[in-house]
C-alpha cells in the first residue's frame, strides 16, 4: 500500500531573519517565508500525492507554512491535528540572542555543540528571562522544557510519532508533517535511524518539502526534496 510522508520545515520565519534563536517563542513568518510556504504547497500539487491528512506543532509559523501550502494544494479541507511534541527544540538559555553574537562571545566550536551536537543541551531558561512559555495557555498541563538538546527533542517526538502517526501509516495513510528544523531532524534520525554523529550534519532547509515513501516496516525506501535546487544533503544512502 503507498504510504508517503512530507515533512515541510516551516518557511523563513522573522528571527531565521534576523538569526536568532528561536525555540519555542511563537515568531511569524517573514513575507519570504510566506512565499517559501506557498511554493512548498505548489511543489506538493506537482508531485500529485493523495494525503489524507497532516500533522503539525502548535507554534504559528508551523501552522501557517502548513495552511499556506495546503491553499496552494487546493486542499485546505485535510484534517490537521496539532500537538506541541512537534514544536521547535527548546534552546533554553539561548533563546532570543543572536547567533552570530554568541559564536562572538563563547566561540564557534561551543555554539556548533549547543547547535549541533545530538545531546549536549543548551543552558537552562531561567525562570526571570522575558521569554517563558510556563504561562502559555497552549501548555496547560504540560510539563514545559527549560531547554532541551536534539536527544530530548527526539524523547518526546517518538512517542508521539508511535502514538498518533505510525499507526495510521502502517495502515497506508500518507501525511504532510509541518514542523520545524530540529523536531523534523528528530524524525530523520528515527525513520532514517541516523547515528548521533552523522546526524549532526542533517540540516533541513525551510520551507522545502521532503518527501519520503516508506515500507510495511516504515523504513524509508526513497526520499527527496521537492525544490531540488534548495536541497541540502540526505542521510547516507539516500
Ligand atoms: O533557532 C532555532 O530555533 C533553530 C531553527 O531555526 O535554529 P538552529 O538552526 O540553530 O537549530
Amino acid at each position: 500500500m503507498p504510504r508517503t510522508l512530507a515533512f515541510l520545515r516551516h518557511g523563513q520565519s522573522q528571527w531565521n531573519l534576523e538569526n536568532r534563536f528561536t525555540g519555542w517563542v511563537d515568531v511569524n513568518l517573514t513575507e519570504k517565508g510566506e512565499a517559501e510556504a506557498k511554493k512548498s504547497g505548489q511543489l506538493l500539487k506537482e508531485a500529485g500525492v493523495a494525503f489524507d491528512g497532516c500533522f503539525t506543532s502548535v507554534q504559528t509559523r508551523a501552522i501557517r507554512t502548513l495552511n499556506f501550502a495546503l491553499e496552494e494544494m487546493g486542499e485546505s479541507w485535510l484534517p490537521v491535528i496539532k500537538d506541541w511534541r512537534l514544536n521547535e527544540r527548546h534552546y533554553g538559555g539561548l533563546t532570543g540572542l543572536n547567533k552570530q553574537e554568541t559564536r562572538d562571545k563563547h566561540g564557534d566550536e561551543q555554539v556548533h555543540i549547543w547547535r549541533r551536537s545530538y545531546d549536549t543541551p543548551p543552558p537552562v531558561l531561567e525562570d526571570s528571562s522575558e521569554f517563558p512559555s510556563l504561562n502559555d495557555r497552549r501548555y496547560r498541563g504540560i510539563d514545559v522544557p527549560k531547554t532541551e538538546s536534539l536527544k530530548l527533542c527526539l524523547d518526546r517526538v517518538e512517542p508521539y510519532w508511535n502514538e498518533a502517526i505510525a499507526p495510521a501509516v502502517r495502515q497506508g495513510q500518507s501525511f504532510i508533517i509541518a514542523a520545524h528544523g530540529n523536531s523534523l531532524r528528530a524524525l530523520v534520525k528515527l525513520l532514517f535511524d541516523v547515528s548521533d554523529d552523522e546526524i549532526t550534519q542533517v540540516e533541513i532547509p525551510t520551507g522545502n518539502p521532503l518527501l519520503i515513501e516508506l515500507d510495511d516496516n516504515l523504513k524509508p525506501t526513497s526520499a527527496r526534496y521537492l525544490d531540488e535546487e534548495r536541497a541540502t544533503e540526505l542521510p547516507s544512502g539516500f
